[in-house]
Parts: C-alpha cells; sequence; structure tokens
C-alpha cells in the first residue's frame, strides 16, 4: 500500500537503483469493502512512472475504474477493454480482477498480454472472510514467477490458491468486521490437502498410461484389483479406473484396494468421471471429459494437490482445461477404437494440433497397441508425454506381460528419438 506520492516516488527511485527480476504491482487504491487507501495524487505517478517498469499489474474493477478516470465498469466486455487501457501505461502483462463485480456463479478475472485476453474462470466462494485477497494473489504470483513460472501459469496458479483457501476458510468466525481474514496456511490444517501426503504430479508419468475396463475385466475373469496389480507389475506408470458399469458400492470397495497398490508401488491412481469415488478413496485425481464435470469444478472438490486430466480433442478445449487449473490433457482417438463408442477418430494432425496448442502435457489415447504405439511418439510432438491405452493390456490374457512389452517399445523408441 503507497498511500503518498512521495512514497511511489521513492519506490520508482529504489527500483531503478536496485532492479528486480519481477515486478508485481498490485495497485492498492480502493478496498473490496470500498475504502480510499490511496491519496488521488498518487494515479498519476503510478500510471506514468511505477506501471512502465512492472511486470503486471493487478488492479481490482474499483481500481481499474479509479485509475481510468473514474470509467464505469460493470462487464467482462468493460474489464477487457480496461485492461487494454491499463495496458498502454507500459506494464508487460495486466489482470483485471472480477471478484467485486456483482453477482454471479463466476468470479472472472481478465488477463491482458497485449494481444491476446484469456478470462480466468474462478468459483465465486459464498464468505465474508475475504479480507486480504487480493494481496494474497499478487504475492503468490511473485512467488510463482520466483519459481521461474511464466506470467500466465504463475497467475493461474495464484488464483487457484486463493481460490482454494477462500473455500477452506469461508465458514470461520474472526472479529466483528464486516469482513473476516482468510487463512493462508489452510493446507497444514485440512487432513485430505496435508502437505506431506500430497502427490506431485510430474508429466512423464503420462508414459504408460493404463485405462482399466470392466467389460474386459469381465470377459477375462478379473478382478479390477487384479488388473491394476498386473498393470503396474508391467511398468505401467499411472493407472485410471474406467469402470463405466460397476455398482457404486462395489466400485469404491475396489479403488480402495487399487489405491493400497498403486501407493506402496509410488504409481498415482486417477478415477474416471467419479469424483465422489475418488474423493470417499482419496485416489490421486480424476480424468473428466467434455460432457463431465468441469475441470474448475473438479479442482474445486478435490482441492490443489490432486492431479486432474482433461480430455481434449481441440486447441480451445485445450486452452480451457489450461484455465480450469488441470494438469494433463487426453487426446484422441488418435486410432480408431471400439471401446468407447462414437469416438472420432482425430489422426496424426489432429494430436498434432492439440499438442502444439496445449500448454499442459498430453498423452495419446485412442487405438495405440504395440504395433504403432513407436509411430505415435516418433512423431516428436512437443508436449506429448506418452500413450494411454486400454484393450491392448486389458482385453489380453496376459495383462503383465503386455504392460511390459509395449513399456519396454516406448523405453526403445523414446531412447531413439
Ligand atoms: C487419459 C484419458 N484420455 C481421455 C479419456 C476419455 O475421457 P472422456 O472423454 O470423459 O470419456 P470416458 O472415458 O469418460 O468415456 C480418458 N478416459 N482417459
Ligand atoms: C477412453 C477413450 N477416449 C478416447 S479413445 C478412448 C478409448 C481408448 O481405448 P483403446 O486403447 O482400447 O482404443
Ligand atoms: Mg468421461
Amino acid at each position: 500500500m503507497l498511500p503518498s506520492i512521495g512514497i511511489v516516488k521513492v519506490l520508482c527511485e529504489s527500483l531503478k537503483k536496485f532492479p528486480v527480476q519481477a515486478l508485481v504491482v498490485d495497485p492498492v487504491l480502493v478496498s473490496t469493502s470500498g475504502d480510499t487507501l490511496s491519496a488521488s495524487s498518487t494515479l498519476s505517478v503510478y500510471r506514468d512512472e511505477l506501471f512502465a517498469m512492472a511486470d503486471i499489474v493487478t488492479p481490482n474493477v474499483k481500481e481499474a475504474s479509479r485509475l481510468l478516470g473514474d470509467v464505469s465498469l460493470h462487464t467482462v466486455s468493460d474489464m477487457r477493454s480496461a485492461a487494454e487501457s491499463i495496458y498502454k501505461f507500459g506494464p508487460k502483462y495486466v489482470l483485471v480482477k472480477g471478484g467485486d463485480m456483482p453477482e454471479s456463479s463466476d468470479a472472472i478475472d481478465v488477463f491482458f498480454d497485449g494481444k491476446e485476453f484469456i478470462e480466468l474462470h474462478g468459483h465465486r466462494i459464498k464468505t465474508h472472510n475475504t479480507h486480504g485477497t487480493g494481496c494474497t494473489l499478487a504475492s503468490c504470483i511473485a512467488s510463482e514467477l520466483a519459481k521461474g513460472a511464466t506470467m500466465l501459469h504463475a497467475v493461474q496458479v495464484a488464483k487457484n490458491f486463493v481460490e482454494s483457501a477462500l473455500h477452506h476458510s469461508k465458514d470461520l468466525i474472526i472479529g466483528n468486521g464486516p469482513q473476516g481474514p482468510f487463512d493462508h496456511l489452510f493446507k497444514l490444517k485440512c487432513p485430505p490437502y496435508n502437505v506431506g501426503s500430497q502427490p506431485s504430479f510430474k508429466a512423464e508419468q503420462l508414459f504408460l498410461y493404463a485405462v482399466t475396463d470392466s467389460g474386459m475385466n469381465k470377459k477375462w475373469g478379473r478382478s479390477i484389483k487384479e488388473s491394476v496389480r498386473a498393470a503396474i507389475e508391467g511398468g505401467a506408470t499411472i493407472v485410471q479406473l474406467r469402470e463405466k458399469d460397476a455398482e457404486t458400492r462395489e466400485f469404491l470397495e475396489a479403488a480402495k484396494a487399487c489405491m493400497v497398490i498403486c501407493k506402496s508401488s509410488g504409481v498415482p491412481l486417477l478415477i474416471n468421471d467419479r469424483v465422489d469415488i475418488a474423493l470417499a478413496c482419496k485416489a490421486d485425481g480424476v480424468h473428466v471429459g467434455q460432457s463431465d464435470m468441469s475441470a474448475s469444478e473438479v479442482r474445486e472438490l478435490l482441492g490443489p494437490g490432486k492431479i486432474i486430466g482433461v480430455s481434449c480433442k481441440t486447441p480451445a478445449q485445450a486452452q480451457q482445461a489450461w484455465n480450469d487449473g488441470a494438469d494433463y490433457i487426453g487426446c484422441g482417438g488418435v486410432y480408431p477404437t471400439s471401446t468407447k463408442s462414437n469416438n472420432p477418430t482425430l489422426g496424426f494432425e489432429g494430436l498434432k494440433t492439440v499438442c502444439l496448442a496445449s500448454k499442459l502435457p498430453v498423452v495419446a489415447i485412442g487405438g495405440i497397441n504395440a504395433s504403432n504405439a513407436s509411430s505415435v511418439m516418433e512423431l516428436g510432438l512437443p508436449n506429448l508425454k506418452g500413450v494411454a491405452v486400454v484393450s491392448a493390456l486389458f482385453d489380453r490374457e496376459c495383462v503383465a506381460t503386455e504392460t511390459r512389452n509395449l513399456r519396454s517399445i516406448l523405453t526403445n523408441t523414446c531412447s531413439r528419438t
């Protein structure tokens, strides 16, 4: 908070003398409760000197309005115009935060890099405990930049963090003011998000992604647990339970048993579609498609430490998955498949288009087997980290043997390319 023109000037002088690696300017001019926090005289020096040095400026809508001579900002389109106008003062990026916009189910922020506008959608958490959210967001962006993140990624991580912290503090009752504080340390207190137990997702884990199928298990007289054990024995690097026909009670029991196997092998276990099962068995994550719950809703339910995958067939879907805080995308069918009905085949061209556009690691899926997996990986596409396979592992007599064979094919291919 820079209350006077003199203080802003001292800061600018100091920054010239001691340049920093990244400068995040949160122009604290108007609080969420409407209080003025900085004299009007500071506006011109903010605009003319400080913003030009900033990597990113992060006003809320009230601050954006004040910076632009009290223009009225009521819609997302107004926020875009404001971001564009503030960009002209010289920062490399602008984030106009819409958390204070009139009631809507989403909290939409507008990110502008000078060329492209990106709407970042978050959930509006109903709570009075919002004191300090802007400061936290800006500090979190700075922390992520210090860790080497790109600006958009830093903003996305920060937004997810603030949203999760708000969610976990929404019912706190502290103090008498109209706004309460929120809890930045929620991760330490809330058992599912206990820092020590958080799986940290690594894109390399997508290398050989085994996806189970209840029909195939029945056909070969195997339990889900036996299939998962065999896939891990053969070298699967991540497992998804895709049990479309299973009864909930039975599925949950099986999922819990699979979690024990996966945990002891250090292989992440994800659940297809069913967030309820994932929560109940404390799975490492969930995979959702375009007609399932959105990744941002899944993130809200699972919390920040879990892995979320989204099926994407287009660059727009890949961008949305990133915006929603997903960890990876599944792209396919690369080849025709009889495992998923009515699934369009994208071919290599479709896979390439999505991989090139994606900001997230990609796993290819659909009709992939021991005969064609090399051709997929040999494409050498950016972000393509592995293959996801159902029938070539599970519609076979010996799951462990098929998995081992495919793993060695992939390893040989990737060591050559
Ligand atoms: C790794 C991976 N990629 C894509 C899918 C397909 O998910 P979705 O489109 O939701 O279809 P269903 O699997 O639910 O039928 C996947 N499961 N895994
Ligand atoms: C779930 C899914 N999503 C896109 S294709 C597909 C099925 C992949 O199965 P298979 O490996 O047997 O072709
Ligand atoms: Mg699905």
